[in-house]
């Protein structure tokens, strides 16, 4: 550690971590991988330019803590992401980075052997190998970009990325954006604020410049071109939803008057259901509705979903963990899923052909 008595004086240790480029090597992107990547991109961005009829959802638990369960997940959403393909496109949650409210578990990558041992070099094989299996089977991944080195490590395998509620508003994270190379949904804050959100959209497409690391590990400069795919994911905020179609249309307002793109997801998890699963499936009933009422802003949703039903706190000993089910927001099941999800499909399947975007 530097020599010099003023500075690193409340940090521990430091260790060095392998570099994007040495794990990339180690655990390359197949051609089927990188097709079902380039494909779900191009696929959200075809939805939100009007050119895709279908909407997009991402679906999957709130966290991944166990891969051989989130496989077994990622087998069955594929499965019915073929299924509902001609009306869905499917993209599945694979939440490695856990942003917390104060302290708690703060997901694979930081800690994968959920005991605080923090073995960062560790998880981030374990969270490229899981994403590089899942775009494997084509299914695309969606995560929660939150640390902003990690994307070196990990976005060649990502389809979408969210901004979360707690991040929508730092500085960090909008210039992060604007060179991430797919689409991004920033959460409004968790105070319900929608202006975080907008401003985030406005400040992604413009090109920024500022300090960041290359694939090399190299402290760097990252100048970025911009993002012209940022759209809004209203997760309801402040103690009450705004899933609504009074929410959604003053949403509408504000992306009109910022003359942004009125393209925006539902989050029927976290404040839109007061964190219980059993009001998902109700929100997006709400969605469905609207949607055939009329309404053509709303192009996505986001569902925390698992295995089995609602969470648990991570065990002093991990075999007492139950099998698929969360650690950290509770989820609907998969039965649970795949009824809402088949639902959703079979009232929008004729409707959504002749909806006019934009
Ligand atoms: O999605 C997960 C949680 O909503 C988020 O990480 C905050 O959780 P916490 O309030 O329990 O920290
Ligand atoms: C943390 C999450 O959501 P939010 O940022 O809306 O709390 C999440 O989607 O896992």
């Amino acid at each position: 550690m530097s020599g010099n008595k003023l500075e690193n004086l409340n940090v521990a240790s430091q260790e060095a971590l392998i570099t994007p480029e040495a794990l990339k090597k180690e655990m390359p992107l197949s051609d089927k991988a990188a097709e079902t990547v380039s494909k779900g991109r191009q696929a959200i961005y075809d939805i939100m330019d009007g050119k895709d009829h279908r909407l997009f959802v991402v679906v999957g638990p709130c966290s991944i803590h166990d891969v051989e369960a989130a496989r077994d997940y990622a087998a069955r959403l594929k499965k019915l992401a073929d299924e509902v393909s001609d009306t869905l496109l499917i993209v599945m949650r694979v939440y490695f980075e856990k942003p917390r409210t104060t302290v708690g578990w703060k997901g694979l990558i930081n800690d994968p052997h959920l005991n605080d041992t923090f073995d960062i070099e560790q998880g981030l094989h374990i969270g490229r190998r899981l994403l590089l299996d899942i775009n494997e089977l084509g299914l695309p991944a969606a995560t929660e970009a939150l640390d902003p080195i990690s994307p070196q490590y990990l976005q060649d395998t990502i389809a979408w990325s969210a901004i979360g509620a707690r991040t929508t508003e730092s500085q960090t994270h909008r210039e992060m954006s604007s060179g991430l190379s797919m689409a991004i949904g920033f959460k409004n804050g968790t105070d319900g604020s929608l202006d975080v959100a907008v401003n985030a959209m406005k400040s992604v497409s413009h090109p920024h410049s500022f300090l960041g690391i290359d694939q090399q590990g190299q402290v760097a400069i990252i100048r970025t071109k911009g993002n012209n795919y940022g759209h809004v994911v209203l997760r309801g905020g402040g103690g009450k939803p705004n899933y609504d179609s009074v929410s959604v249309a003053l949403c509408e307002q504000a992306l009109d008057k910022a003359g942004l793109r009125k393209s925006m997801m539902i989050d029927c998890s976290h404040a839109n259901s007061s964190k219980d699963p059993a009001i998902q499936p109700l929100v997006m009933q709400d969605v469905t509705h609207q949607i055939l009422e009329g309404n053509t802003s709303i192009q996505s949703l986001m569902v925390e979903s698992n295995i089995n039903w609602g969470n648990q706190s991570i065990p002093e000993n991990l075999a007492d963990l139950k099998y698929g089910v969360s650690v950290t927001d509770a989820c609907i099941d998969w039965p649970t899923t795949e009824k809402a999800i088949r639902d959703m499909r079979d009232k929008l399947k004729d409707v959504l052909p002749k909806r006019k975007i934009g």
